[in-house]
């Protein structure tokens, strides 16, 4: 259904309503999200007549194609764009529609939600700003929503006016409104706008707290939404603080290899210790794990026993102990269960690892026959080409390789006599003939790795 309340004329709009459209972070280009609801078509009539003769305004559409009427809010919003003169990008998503309401871990909603943010994730490039039409009163859901699902600080700060996206940035300049203050400036102007029929069905969480919960915390407390607000201004403050002292604390704690010692952990009081795992592990773009009891996981990861191996299991990721260090060991693909030869010229892709054979120097010998395994056991190896040859896997515990590294690290094998020889170990180390800019050999061996 669309609404349509008194006609106005671009001249009277409110200048509260412009000042925070009006002062963007510089950008090369404006996208604005439009779902076709009041809130973001209120946005991109603002931004029109703000930004419209900049030329680098235009709107966004993700049409989910799960509401009986996603195409008729399609062709609403290509209406409303090209009235205003503002290119619009239409995508359409699939979402997976298994889960159902109400859920704490997903549901529907989190799905289109998940699909919509990885559309503007995409599609944003350096420089360019995507504008949200969320308001004061979603922030007030957002947090007491999060209150209830039991996050902590960092959550209970609610949404960033402004965060990176993508290669972009997010840029929320609705937050300090009301709906119901948006709402009559929308009506006033003669805005029309497109009812999301899913935003009554009680079933989802975030509407049922929005329809019959808020009003009712509103109208004891009328200041809800802003009292709110400054809670999660509070909160935001605080997890910076967090931040900035895990930040601290890394410097102490951290070897070169970004291990964290566990005796300097040790030193530290628990909440400073969980608060440090915590940053380290989102440091590397991985989600701290949810756990009902941390100091449990804290007290085991650097207080068992050396010859204990503890491990804190995240998704897509491992938090190991390996002599007095913590270490976070992302999850990968299995290796090849077959060796490869390294083809001359052509790159070689082995799990983590990039290897080449290159010819080099000025010599034109016929390329060694090499080829790439895991360890099978009972390799030697001769790192001091006048040295007597080592076991290789005593010659990884000297130098303090973890077993898991030990595990992935690519072996270089020549046959030589009959027997396959190690010639090179990872990025660990390479026999001198392949190494230099004019190798003995003629040949020279590229071995590199991707970061974690
Ligand atoms: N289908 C859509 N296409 C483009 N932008 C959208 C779409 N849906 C929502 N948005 C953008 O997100 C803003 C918030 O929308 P809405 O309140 O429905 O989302 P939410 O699910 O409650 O919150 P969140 O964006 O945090 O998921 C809208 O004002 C609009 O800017």
């Amino acid at each position: 259904m669309t609404r349509a309340g008194n006609s106005g004329s671009a001249s009277d709009w409110p200048e509260a309503l412009c000042a925070p459209v009006r002062n963007l972070p510089p950008c090369s280009r404006l996208r604005i999200a439009l779902s076709g609801g009041m809130d973001s078509v209120l946005l991109l009539h603002v931004a029109a007549r703000l930004h419209a003769g900049s030329g680098r305004l235009s709107a966004v559409h993700v049409n989910h194609q799960l509401q009986p009427n996603a195409d008729q809010t399609e062709r609403f919003c290509q209406q409303v764009c090209g009235e205003l003169g503002v290119p619009l990008d239409i995508r359409r998503v699939v979402v997976n529609s298994r889960q159902g309401a109400g859920s704490d871990t997903g549901g529907i909603e989190e799905s289109a939600r998940h699909a919509r943010y990885q559309v503007f994730e995409d599609l944003l490039e350096p420089e360019e700003l995507l504008l949200m039409a969320h308001h004061g009163d979603d922030q007030a859901e957002t947090v007491l929503f999060r209150l209830l699902r039991g996050t902590g600080v960092a959550g209970l700060g609610g949404m960033p006016e402004s965060r990176p996206l993508g290669k972009g940035r997010l840029y929320r300049p609705l937050l300090g409104f009301g709906r119901s203050e948006l709402r009559s400036w929308a009506t006033e102007m003669g805005i029309h706008w497109v009812e999301d029929p899913s935003n009554t069905d009680e079933r989802f969480d975030r509407n049922f707290l929005r329809q019959s919960i808020m009003p009712r915390l509103k109208a004891r407390w009328p200041s809800l939404v802003s009292r709110i607000g400054h809670t999660a201004r509070s909160c935001r403050e605080g997890d910076e603080l967090a931040g900035a002292l895990a930040r601290i604390r890394f410097q102490q704690c951290a070897n070169e290899r970004e291990a964290l010692s566990v005796e300097r952990l040790g030193q530290l009081g628990f909440a400073e210790q969980k608060n440090l795992i915590r940053w380290w592990i989102i440091r590397y773009h991985h989600v701290p794990p949810s756990i009902s009891d941390w100091s449990r996981v804290m007290a085991d990861l650097v207080n068992a026993p050396e010859d204990r191996e503890p491990e804190l299991r995240g998704e897509g990721y491992t938090v190991r102990r390996y002599r007095g260090y913590l270490y976070l060991v992302a999850d990968r693909p299995p290796l090849p269960s077959d060796n490869a030869p390294l083809i001359p010229g052509r790159e070689l892709v082995w799990g983590e690892w990039r290897l080449q054979l290159v010819p080099a120097g000025n010599s034109e010998m016929p390329a060694p026959a090499i080829r790439i395994s895991t360890r099978v056991g009972g390799e030697r190896l001769r790192p001091d080409p006048k040295g007597p040859s080592k076991s290789l896997k005593n010659w990884l515990q000297e130098k303090g390789i973890p077993p898991w590294e030990r595990a992935r690290l690519p072996l270089l094998l020549e046959a030589e006599n009959g027997n396959q020889e190690v010639i090179g170990a990872g990025d660990l180390w390479l026999a001198g003939q392949y190494c230099g800019e004019a190798p003995a050999s003629g040949w020279r061996i590229v071995v590199e790795r991707e970061c974690n």
